[in-house]
């Protein structure tokens, strides 16, 4: 089929979003991590020692009767929270909401780190960045979205992430019904392998009960390079806009012991706008509210952690999943943009 859309599950906290993907003849579903921030297509398999699996479903190849090994071809990669995975590459069969791809790259991990093994519920990643970053070597393999061009009815996919509910990932087509208003699109540079672009500042709104002051908020024209990250759970944006933002909410602090941003549960988080192009992005307060930190026993407030916290240390800010709750996002490689509209 021309087209297809496959379920996007949230996992606790909503701190992955997982979707199901048949792999091999015949076929084995696995749930994998979408994610549009790296190009490798990888699973737990057969192959993965057994201390290093922690109950996830594997890629039988064995099972396979169209699994065929990607003769002396290995993998391994590195993510930014320092996880890392490596293996084998075997050449099979993967449908994605009914689109088939017949000889896509499967890396099969014969190593994970532990973050990995630790996760029972996914089964792998699958990449949706650009080719350049696979890191198949000695030659690299291309994205299930790069082999599936060819037969969708446009070059693009769609994110549609909620918060602690199923969304959906479309492959080739735009569904109306997913969002409001017009879609703002804005330049990709794939220079880095990464869907990235630029921002051009942000702003604070009105708190979550309508306190909004009765002017529109002030820009503040703190420009930034992003990428569009799937795979990561936060919104990472440059530290001053952290701090502008958190110094509007009493209580809030930067916490070394945490590692990041928290503040009081019972706070009113204001929405955060972030400016891109024309667009202004607006990520409700209350998915500003990431998760408890921790229940002091001694009294009724807790301690929340910020879904919005600082970048640096990379060289972009991530966008991830924080934001694709907000906003209704368009992954065009036909015209190498971005697309973004209200939901
Ligand atoms: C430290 C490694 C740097 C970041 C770089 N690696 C990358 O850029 C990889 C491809 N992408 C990533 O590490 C990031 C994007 C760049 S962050 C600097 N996205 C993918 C990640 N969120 C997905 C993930 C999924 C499940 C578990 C953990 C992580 C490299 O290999 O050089």
């Amino acid at each position: 089929s021309r087209a297809c859309s496959v379920s996007a599950v949230p996992q606790l906290f909503d701190v992955e979003y997982l979707a199901p993907v048949q792999i091999g003849t015949p076929p084995q579903t696995l749930m994998l991590n979408f994610d549009t921030g790296s190009s490798d297509l990888w699973v737990f398999s057969s192959e993965t020692p057994l201390r290093q699996r922690g109950g996830q479903d594997l890629y039988q190849i064995e099972d396979s009767s169209t699994a065929h090994r990607l003769g002396n071809s290995t993998w391994s990669i590195t993510y930014g929270d320092g996880s890392r995975s490596s293996g084998n590459v075997y050449l099979d069969s993967v449908t994605v909401g009914g689109v088939n791809v017949f000889n896509q790259a499967i890396e099969s991990a014969t190593k994970v780190s532990s973050s990995f093994t630790n996760d029972a519920a996914s089964s792998g990643v699958f990449g949706l960045g650009f080719d350049s970053i696979n890191t198949v070597s000695p030659v690299k393999q291309k994205t299930f979205f790069s082999n599936a061009l060819e037969s969708l009815e446009m070059g693009l996919f769609t994110a549609n992430l909620n918060k602690a509910e199923p969304g959906n990932y479309n492959f080739g087509f735009i569904d109306p019904t997913e969002f409001t208003g017009p879609i703002s699109f804005v330049d990709v540079n794939a220079t880095r392998g990464f869907w990235e672009f630029e921002a051009t500042g942000f702003s604070i709104g009105g708190g979550g009960n309508g306190t909004g002051n009765s002017t529109s908020p002030m820009f503040v024209p703190v420009g930034h390079s992003a990428i569009a990250d799937t795979g990561t759970s936060l919104l990472l944006i440059p530290a001053p806009i952290v701090q502008a933002y958190f110094w509007q909410v009493p209580g809030a602090q930067s916490s070394a012991r945490v590692g990041g941003w928290v503040f009081p549960c019972n706070a009113t988080l204001p929405d955060l706008i972030m400016h891109i192009g024309t667009y202004k992005a607006v990520i409700p307060g209350e998915l500003i509210n990431y998760a408890p930190v921790d229940t002091d026993s001694f009294d009724t407030a807790t301690v929340c952690y910020g879904g919005v916290q600082s970048s640096s240390g990379f060289p972009f800010a991530i966008y991830g999943d924080v934001f694709f709750k907000a906003q209704f996002t368009v992954f065009d490689v036909d015209e190498m943009r971005l697309g973004f509209a209200p939901k």
